[in-house]
């Protein structure tokens, strides 16, 4: 349903992108892990050309087979309303804050024609799906009158609404406390596969993504160094980096032993080394690793896979 193919972008001249290819089968649900700026935000983004000004792709992204720099202002908003949803960090970023949440959830309704009564119906029918007891009395409150977990999850009502075949989750859970953040995570996975909605979830969080997702791809300084089936998380982990971040889990750890890092300071796709992006922090590299890019053969990009 959804395919990157070579995605390169910059902005303003400055490399963000170097090269992702990804697909994501309807239905399925990828995580893509990475450390911050890995170039997470923007792969997503692209989807739906929220590209900040000055930004230049080269490469596709595909929708259902249409190439999505194509779409002309019609299509691109078609796409945006109905077939993509999106749920973003900080709800109350998204909601306006001086209108009701009834008027939130029935915008889009209204936008497409269904009458005020039928869309406000619908709207309760959401909030009680995500498990927001006392619909009716929700949809007259205003934002500030919920708490961060419950805005969210009207984040995700919202997302689900219009039947979207494909949910763009940009570490949805990160401004709330840990407690609310799994169950805003549950409830937002127990939907999207209720209804067979394709997931794309970022995440800082690798035993999160492997929890929600089929399958985890991991970005580094602007590329997919490994993609993975979230089951082999643990036992099937290739790449370096994967290896490193996964050993630099709290858990992996007893308490009160020092945290393990991954050594070094994380790259930016500017500052990637013509070689391996990871050649610079990674324990096994050789000459060839700095010098020559490893070729991403659908599972890792890394010589020292290619070799064995
Ligand atoms: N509006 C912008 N203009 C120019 N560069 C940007 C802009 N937003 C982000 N970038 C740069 O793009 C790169 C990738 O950022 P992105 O937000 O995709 O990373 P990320 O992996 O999602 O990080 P995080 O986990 O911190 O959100 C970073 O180097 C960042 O500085």
């Amino acid at each position: 349903m959804l395919q990157f193919d070579d995605l390169r972008l910059r902005v303003g001249g400055t490399p963000i992108l170097r090269g992702v290819t990804l697909e994501v089968a309807a239905g399925e649900a990828v995580g893509l892990v990475g450390e911050s700026g890995s170039g997470k935000s923007m792969t997503v983004k692209s989807v739906v050309r929220l590209l900040p000004p000055g930004s230049r792709t080269e490469g596709a992204v595909r929708f259902d087979g249409v190439d999505v720099s194509s779409l002309d202002a019609a299509g691109l908003r078609r796409m945006r309303s109905r077939d993509v949803a999106m749920v973003f960090q900080d709800p109350r970023a998204v909601v306006n804050p001086v209108r009701t949440i009834g008027d939130f959830l029935t915008e889009v309704l209204r936008d497409q024609g269904v009458g005020r009564t039928e869309a406000t119906r619908r709207a309760a029918r959401a909030l009680s799906e995500v498990g927001i007891g006392d619909a009716v009395r929700r949809l007259h409150q205003r934002p500030y009158e919920l708490s961060g977990g419950l805005l969210q999850r009207v984040v995700i009502a919202a997302a689900l609404l219009t039947g979207p075949r494909l949910i763009l989750a940009d570490e949805p859970t990160t401004a709330l406390d840990v407690t609310t953040q799994e169950e805003v995570v549950a409830i937002l996975n127990e939907q999207r596969a209720a209804r067979q909605v394709a997931l794309m979830f970022i995440t800082h969080d690798l035993e999160l993504a492997a929890a929600v997702c089929d399958r985890i791809a991991v970005m580094y300084a602007g590329e997919i160094v490994e993609v993975l089936p979230a089951a082999a998380l643990h036992a099937g982990a290739r790449h370096p980096y994967t290896r490193a971040l996964l050993n630099s889990r709290p858990g992996a750890v007893a308490p009160g032993e020092r945290l393990r890092t991954v050594p070094g300071v994380p790259q930016s796709a500017l500052t990637a080394p013509p070689g391996c992006v990871f050649a610079d922090r990674c324990p096994h590299a050789e000459a060839r690793c700095r010098e020559v890019r490893p070729v991403f053969d659908g599972s890792a990009a890394c010589h020292l896979l290619e070799a064995r």
